[in-house]
């Protein structure tokens, strides 16, 4: 069932639209980003997003959203179905643009699950998370008119304006366990990167260690990775932040459901 366009605005008028969350998927597989690569886990995958990357893995989830709302015992029911998983990530669209994923995440715990979120950062929700897995996005990020996947530029200003909110950010720096990881297209964006953990780390009490700091190489298909792996590894080391390898694309390419 399609999942109206309004899944993308603010929480609120989702949340509206109908019951439960609005589900793009719930697969099976091994994580594969971040300190947890490789960590059997289910995946939950909403519809709907406050941005608009140009270079978006999820598109079904952003630039046309779609999916199906389903209520927080289905989901759970699902997650439980894969008997071998301890872990579960929570992932988009951005999950956290929906008030309904806290329920989610604290069905998640009663349950006992270890439960990771992938978020950009954009909104803070006091939740039951694990780990915080933030994606900041960075200039090189915002849809100009050139890089657009479906119209002339129409998400620039919005996009540029709201991919990055510091008071939710460093909330969520302080409140949980937290990881960097920045989409890395070349060289060009790494002052951008030191800049936001300079600033990261003044407005928080935390720590935030440089491997905590995790550069992850820009590309959906292999092909693409190809292009930009070599070089961010080695921009890995130049900066002493940490690599991330996309394993999942290493192993299964682009196929659905992986
Ligand atoms: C689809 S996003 C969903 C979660 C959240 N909206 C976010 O951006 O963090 C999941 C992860 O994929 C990353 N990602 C999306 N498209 C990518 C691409 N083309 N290359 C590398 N990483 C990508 C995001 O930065 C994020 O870490
Ligand atoms: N295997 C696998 N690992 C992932 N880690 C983060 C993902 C995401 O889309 O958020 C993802 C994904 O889509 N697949
Ligand atoms: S914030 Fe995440 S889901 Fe939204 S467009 Fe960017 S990569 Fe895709
Ligand atoms: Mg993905």
């Amino acid at each position: 069932m399609p999942v109206a366009s309004d899944v993308g605005e603010p929480a609120t008028d989702a949340d509206a639209a109908g019951e439960g969350l609005p589900i793009n998927e719930v697969f099976y597989s091994l994580q594969g980003e971040g300190t947890l690569a490789g960590v059997p886990s289910v995946f939950v995958r909403t519809s709907g997003c406050n941005l608009r990357c140009w270079f978006c893995d999820s598109y079904h989830t952003s630039w046309e959203p779609t999916g199906a709302w389903r209520d927080v015992d289905s989901i759970i029911e699902e997650v439980q179905s894969h008997e071998q998983a301890n872990h579960v990530v929570l992932t988009g669209g951005e999950p956290l643009i929906h008030e309904e994923s806290v329920e989610l995440l604290e069905r998640l715990d009663e349950e006992g699950y270890h439960a990771t979120v992938e978020t950009n950062g954009t909104i803070y929700r006091d939740a039951p998370i694990d780990l915080a897995s933030i994606s900041p996005k960075l200039a090189s990020s915002t849809p100009t008119p050139e890089r657009d996947p479906k119209g002339e530029g129409e998400w620039e200003e919005k996009h540029e304006q709201n991919r990055i909110d510091m008071d939710a950010l460093s909330q969520m720096v302080d409140d949980y366990e937290t990881q960097l990881k920045f989409v890395v297209t070349d060289e060009s964006d790494l002052p951008e990167i030191t800049d936001l953990v300079d600033r990261v780390r003044k407005a928080t009490a935390t720590t935030v260690a440089d491997d905590d700091v995790l550069l992850m190489p820009e590309g959906m298909t292999r092909e693409q990775l190809d292009g930009t792996r070599s070089e961010v590894a080695e921009l890995a080391m130049e900066y002493g932040y940490r690599y991330t390898p996309r394993l999942h694309v290493d192993l299964w390419n682009d196929a659905p459901g992986t």
